[in-house]
């Protein structure tokens, strides 16, 4: 029962994280990067809403993933690529921890690679979260997803293991390995509490066969957390 409730009260705030965010982040004539997961999707459908509204118009939207593409085609959001539009104006997205920094793990949902490609071409990247992904250290909460090609996956398991990580390849809900939007391996890495992400994305970023990484660092403009006292708004701290 409680945890029936918890969970309501959890969708209630990444929904009101979202809303807020679109509201105050979204503009007519915008690019926007629509982000991907439960919390993105309430941004996706207050979008549609807004648009529907009348609130905003010209909106084109580049979606992070098939999943979110699909939401926003049946709801009718006008869709763009970053070919056709390399500059995104704004883009709000979920995660799965939050530092103190605004750095942050993703990829729960998989779709860290075009995640992290969309907010490397924003200008602003809002990050919206229900309270519970607060965390005073990455990697306490969260295990970091490693998108790994299929080709010589073992070794990757093997050399993040050299890391200090427990690996666990992701599995989806017939037990089957997970597939990302690109075909890739997910290898979910327990580091326990990371103390230097900086150094561990870049052993990630040196590895031929490792595609992407779930930290994403220097990358938050705008967090907006949703919690029992309402919404708060956090600039990157300076
Ligand atoms: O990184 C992500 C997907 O790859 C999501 O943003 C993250 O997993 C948060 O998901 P949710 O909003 O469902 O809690």
């Amino acid at each position: 029962m409680s945890s029936h409730s918890d969970a309501n009260d959890t969708a209630r705030l990444k929904r009101e994280a979202a809303t807020w965010a679109v509201d105050a982040f979204f503009r007519s004539s915008m690019v926007v990067g629509l982000g991907t997961g439960s919390t993105a999707a309430f941004a996706v459908q207050r979008l549609a809403e807004s648009r529907a509204q009348g609130r905003l118009v010209d909106v084109r939207a580049v979606p992070t993933s098939r999943e979110t593409e699909a939401l926003a085609r049946g709801l009718g959001v006008p869709l763009t690529t970053l070919d056709e539009d390399p500059v995104v104006d704004v883009t709000v997205d979920g995660a799965d921890e939050v530092a103190p920094d605004l750095s942050l793990i993703k990829g729960g949902g998989g779709a860290l690679l075009r995640e992290k490609i969309v907010a490397q071409a924003s200008r602003r990247l809002v990050i919206i979260v229900d309270a519970g992904k607060l965390s005073p250290r990455l990697g306490t909460r969260w295990p970091l997803p490693v998108e790994v090609l299929p080709f010589g996956w073992r070794s990757q398991s093997l050399f993040l293991e050299s890391l200090g990580a427990s690996v666990a390849v992701r599995r989806d809900e017939r037990g089957e390995p997970f597939l990302t939007d690109q075909g890739n391996l997910v290898l979910d890495c327990d580091f326990g509490p990371i103390d230097h992400p900086e150094e561990l994305a870049a052993r990630l970023g040196s590895r031929a066969g490792v595609v992407g990484h779930g930290l994403f660092l220097g990358l938050t403009t705008d967090l907006v957390v949703a919690g029992s006292n309402g919404v708060e708004h956090r600039t990157r701290p300076t």
